[in-house]
């Protein structure tokens, strides 16, 4: 990628194409709302009409550690960060059974899991950069070297999905703790102050919520000027894993491949990828909106609207992974409505 470079979007040709098919369907006009738009756009990143039905979707869980969470941000422990990259591996938390339902594969990738996670896959482990990334209010998430391995780490775990078949990818998180980087990034993004984009993450009560406002605070205030930057800011306030999911998400949208997004740490990712590389919006969609307000906040500023809202805060890539019946079914109407014209032949 070049300085200055803009990406390519998803091919207008076929969306204009879609979207006469769509106004041509044995259904009034507009009546398949969202639906109808979603297969438009699928249509687009496709360049084919109508869409292909999506049959090999992946998800890339990027799991790590936060130093702010051994700094009372988060109602839960760091260790649950690890047991759950274990659970993952055994196919038992929330979004295995979500993926296992609507066919979607699961991959997890250790980026800066702080533990050595003995007994998991190599494949899992291979991806490390650090163990838990710096407590951004005090120090740096990551050196330089470490924010450009990290993002090769995310574009590398993209180009094997991509070359493996993936029509769709999503982007899931996993890590105690990082609804504070997230909502930092998103701040950064936004010019805003830590008291709008803060919320309450896994569960936190109003006193750690206060304690948490003041810790996004300072993380903002000691970065300063550097958050004018997008990959500045990965260095100074996020972490590993969510700068390896900005990778991930610049990969697929250099490449052509669409993403569907999932909560806040998935959503403040694209809106940094986007920073970097404008137009990489274009080949993002979000599957559901979560009761993270940093979240909503960078949607708009995205301008993309979630496909559901069901007060979902688990991340994982769960409400990716839930959206999916959605998109299969805006590809179906696309695909198998018949014509208004085939009904009503022109007399
Ligand atoms: O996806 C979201 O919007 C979301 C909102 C709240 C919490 N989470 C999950 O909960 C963890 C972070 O929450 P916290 O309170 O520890 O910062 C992390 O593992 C996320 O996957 C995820
Ligand atoms: C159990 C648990 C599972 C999670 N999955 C994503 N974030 C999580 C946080 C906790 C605490």
């Amino acid at each position: 990628m070049i300085d200055g470079a803009v990406c390519t979007p998803p091919d207008p040709a076929a969306a204009a194409a879609a979207a006469e098919r769509l106004a041509g369907l044995a259904t009034p006009a507009g009546a398949l709302g969202r639906l109808g738009d979603l297969g438009v756009w699928l249509a687009a990143t496709q360049a084919a009409v109508p869409p292909e039905p999506l049959i090999d979707i992946r998800l890339a869980i990027f799991a790590g550690d936060h130093g702010v969470a051994q700094h009372g941000v988060s109602a839960y422990p760091p260790a649950i960060t690890a047991a759950m990259v274990r659970t993952f591996v055994a196919g038992r938390a929330g979004v295995s059974a979500l993926a296992a339902a609507n066919g979607v594969h699961v991959r997890v990738l250790d980026i800066g899991v702080d533990d050595e996670l003995e007994g998991v896959p190599a494949e899992v482990q291979a991806w490390k950069v650090r163990r838990g990334s710096g407590a951004i209010h005090l120090e740096d998430a990551l050196t330089p070297g470490e924010t450009a391995q990290a993002l090769d780490a995310g574009r590398a775990v993209a180009r094997e999905e991509i070359g493996a078949g993936a029509q769709l990818l999503l982007s899931g998180d996993m890590g105690i703790g990082n609804t504070t980087p997230a909502a930092a990034m998103v701040a950064a993004a936004l010019g805003l102050p830590a008291a709008e984009v803060t919320g309450r993450g896994t569960g936190v009560d109003d006193a750690v919520l206060a304690h948490k406002l003041s810790v996004v605070q300072q993380a903002l205030d000691r970065a300063g000027d550097r958050l004018a930057d997008p990959v500045d800011t990965l260095t100074a306030v996020s972490s590993a894993d969510l700068a390896a999911t900005v990778g991930y998400l610049l990969e697929a949208a250099e490449s052509g491949v669409p993403v569907l997004l999932d909560g806040l740490m998935s959503v403040a990712c694209a809106l940094t990828a986007e920073r970097i590389l404008p137009g990489a919006a274009a080949w993002f969609a979000a599957g559901h909106r979560s009761t993270e307000p940093a979240q909503s906040l960078a949607l708009d500023k995205l301008g993309i609207e979630p496909v559901l809202d069901l007060g979902l805060r688990l991340g994982e890539g769960s409400g990716a992974v839930a959206a999916v019946p959605v998109l299969r079914s805006a590809i179906a109407v696309l695909r198998d409505v018949a014509l208004l014209s085939e009904l009503m032949p022109p007399s």
